[in-house]
């Protein structure tokens, strides 16, 4: 398990078939805190962080906080010297609440509400992300006599980075970013440098999530330098950041391909920097938005086995008292996951099995082709890895099932983040 792609940093197995992250025991945060429960390494955050800011070290690490926030995680950016992006008035108040500096903050989204806009405005969020001509009106009218709010354009620069349709977003026809092809985003670059209550200070792109292919992120790289070039061309003016994006892809089995910080570091810097020398550009102040590739492998989920059916074609049925509420990823994308016992040695052998959830739908599967011992049975915990990505963040009370936990665990201690939603939270917002 340990240099294993999938488990936390922290993660060890023992000798009696347990397994602890940060040196707390699995059983025991199932014991004390029930089950389901999502596990999370600090340690497993903070070393990913301090990589992506080896790999960038001239430029910035912004954490997309929609992979996952709380104000315990909001204070660990902080801490490792990353900047935020919020992507909602909601993600600001929890930043916010961490006293999350808002100089290093920006804010992102397609369709921004009025309320979101003016949250970041009065809350001093460094950079708007503008995704439409709407919102470039609606910021130059809601704009502070006092403070002109510095802005990128999101462009989508018609770059394929292949992955999940639902989470591809560099190429045209799908809703985010203003078109490079159809000359959109030159029009919204246009509209901001004439309004002299907005600032102007870069573009941005993201290829969408979930992508290994680093060609892909190289080659969104050059054509955004070369609209950099093509703006002083007809304005005269550098703007000067570029931002990047994130979408940089993980392994979710082992074995599965996931970007290397390093290399990434390397390719992208080196893209940009030769683009820059061939249009005579001065380089660029980089930002990159890393959010799974920060967060995912340090979460773990714990799932108790309610019960054990056996299908015709020989699979064990294995339910969990969670499912496609805490997990709503393989339902979503056909994302595909390991579990695997812990608590107690396997003693027979092993057998094809489907864990799956509580939820009254036939598709609430979390591991469709998993391998667990032959004896799995009711009382049983397993253990999910890579789950700190999108599954807190994404989790439904779907069935009123509240949901689960987020339990920080650090050098033999276990401290919630996020408590266990209870009835009351569920009955006490049913107002009618
Ligand atoms: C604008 C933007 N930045 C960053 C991210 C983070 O993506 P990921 O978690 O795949 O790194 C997203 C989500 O895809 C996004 O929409
Ligand atoms: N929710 C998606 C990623 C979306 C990224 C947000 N822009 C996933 O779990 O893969």
């Amino acid at each position: 398990m340990t240099g294993s792609g999938v488990w936390p940093a922290t993660a060890r197995e023992r000798p009696d078939g347990d397994v602890s992250v940060g040196g707390v025991r699995l059983t025991a945060v199932a014991q004390r805190f029930g089950t389901p429960a999502h596990v999370l390494d600090e340690e497993d955050v903070r070393r990913r962080c301090r990589a992506f800011r080896r790999a960038f070290p001239d430029g910035e690490v912004a954490y997309a906080g929609k992979a996952f926030l709380c104000r315990a995680m909001a204070r660990w950016i902080a801490e490792e010297g990353l900047s935020l992006d919020v992507c909602s008035a909601g993600e600001l108040a929890v930043a916010r609440a961490a006293r999350f500096p808002g100089e290093r903050m920006l804010m992102h989204g397609n369709a921004k509400t009025p309320e979101d806009l003016r949250a970041a405005l009065d809350h001093g969020v460094d950079r708007i992300v503008v995704d439409s001509f709407h919102e470039i009106a609606r910021l130059a009218a809601l704009a502070p006599d006092t403070a002109r709010p510095r802005l990128l354009v999101r462009v989508t620069p018609g770059v394929d980075g292949r992955t999940h349709a639902a989470v591809t977003t560099g190429t045209d026809g799908q809703k985010f970013g203003l078109s490079l092809a159809s000359g959109a985003a030159a029009e919204a670059v246009r509209r901001i440098l004439a309004q002299r209550r907005l600032d102007l200070v870069g573009l941005h792109c993201h290829l969408g999530s979930q992508i290994t292919d680093v060609d892909a992120f190289e080659r969104a790289a050059r054509r955004m330098v070369a609209f950099l070039a093509r703006i002083r061309d007809e304005h005269g003016v550098v703007p000067p950041r570029l931002d990047l994006g994130g979408g940089f892809g993980v392994g979710y089995r082992d074995g599965e391909p996931g970007l290397d910080p390093a290399t990434l570091g390397d390719r992208l810097r080196g893209a940009v920097r030769e683009a820059c020398a061939g249009h005579r550009l001065p380089a660029p102040l980089l930002t990159v938005e890393p959010g799974r590739a920060i967060v995912a492998r340090a979460g773990v989920t714990v799932y108790r086995v309610v019960s054990v059916k056996h299908a015709p074609d020989g699979r064990l049925l294995v339910a969990v008292d969670g499912g496609m509420s805490d997990n709503p990823r393989p339902g979503l994308y056909g994302a595909r996951y390991e579990a695997r016992l812990v608590g107690r040695r396997c003693l027979g052998g092993d057998r094809a099995a489907a864990v799956v959830g509580r939820h009254c739908e036939a598709g609430d599967v979390l591991v469709g082709d998993a391998r667990l011992p032959a004896d799995v049975r009711p009382g049983d915990l397993l253990a999910v890895p890579c789950t700190g990505a999108y599954h807190h963040s994404m989790a439904s009370n779907y069935n009123l099932v509240p949901r689960p936990p987020v339990l920080a665990v650090r050098d033999g201690g276990v401290r919630p983040l996020v408590r266990r939603e209870t009835f009351d939270d569920l009955l006490t917002r049913d107002v009618g």
